[in-house]
């Protein structure tokens, strides 16, 4: 499980936490409210107070990089280095582009030819092939149209069971909230706020 202790980065101050395995627990809040710097802290991107541990690993105790393939963040906005999409792959594997809706192969594709949600959906692919303990997702289905988005879930849910990855994944739209949290927190005036959903009632 992931869990925070005395948590606190930027005006989010003392925050308590924990994420079970295979628990969706969804973070919303409005712009600017610290939903993203509060990943990167849990992934050690970014400074905080506090304790952050995996499974009784401290974030503290691990190089920062060992921590980040463990707990592996999933920015809103992908990066990519090598030229070709299947250059950032270990394998190929039909079935996962397939249920992430490409019709054809895109790990022969261009980089630079990908659309922002063909990049959103083969960022989320990379990071799970990657193998990690834990997920942090931010906004993941943020540039997708409906169908792709309905797939995209639909295969993260899936995964997320199949693995027993205790998730953060922040959202803002309530009908995907309800559709895939175990747990619902909003930002509210500085601190972490429980709302009730679907799972929880
Ligand atoms: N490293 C940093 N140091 C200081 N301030 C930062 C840092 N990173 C972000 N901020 C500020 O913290 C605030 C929260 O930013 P953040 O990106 O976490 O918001 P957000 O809730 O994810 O917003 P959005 O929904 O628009 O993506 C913003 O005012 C931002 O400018």
């Amino acid at each position: 499980m992931l869990r925070l202790t005395h948590f606190g980065v930027g005006n989010l101050r003392d925050l308590e936490l924990t994420v079970q395995p295979g628990e969706i627990l969804c973070l919303s809040g409005p712009s600017g409210s610290g939903k993203t710097r509060l990943l990167r802290a849990i992934a050690d991107l970014d400074p905080h107070d506090g304790e952050v541990a995996f499974n009784g690993s401290r974030q503290n105790d691990l190089p920062a990089h060992q921590w980040r393939r463990r707990v592996m963040l999933v920015p809103a906005e992908s990066q990519w280095w090598e030229e070709r999409v299947g250059a950032h792959f270990p394998l190929d594997a039909r079935e996962e582009w397939e249920a992430l809706g490409f019709s054809d192969n895109p790990l022969s594709w261009h980089v630079s030819h990908l659309s922002t949600g063909e990049k959103q959906r083969l960022s989320l692919w990379r990071a799970l092939a990657r193998g990690p303990s834990a997920l942090l997702l931010d906004e993941p289905t943020a540039n997708l149209d409906s169908h792709s988005r309905y797939l995209t879930e639909t295969w993260l849910q899936a995964r997320i069971r199949e693995h027993g990855w205790p998730v953060i994944w922040v959202a803002h739209d309530e009908a995907q909230i309800e559709g895939v949290a175990d747990r619902h927190f909003a930002i509210v005036a500085e601190h972490l706020k429980e709302v009730p959903c679907r799972s929880s009632s």
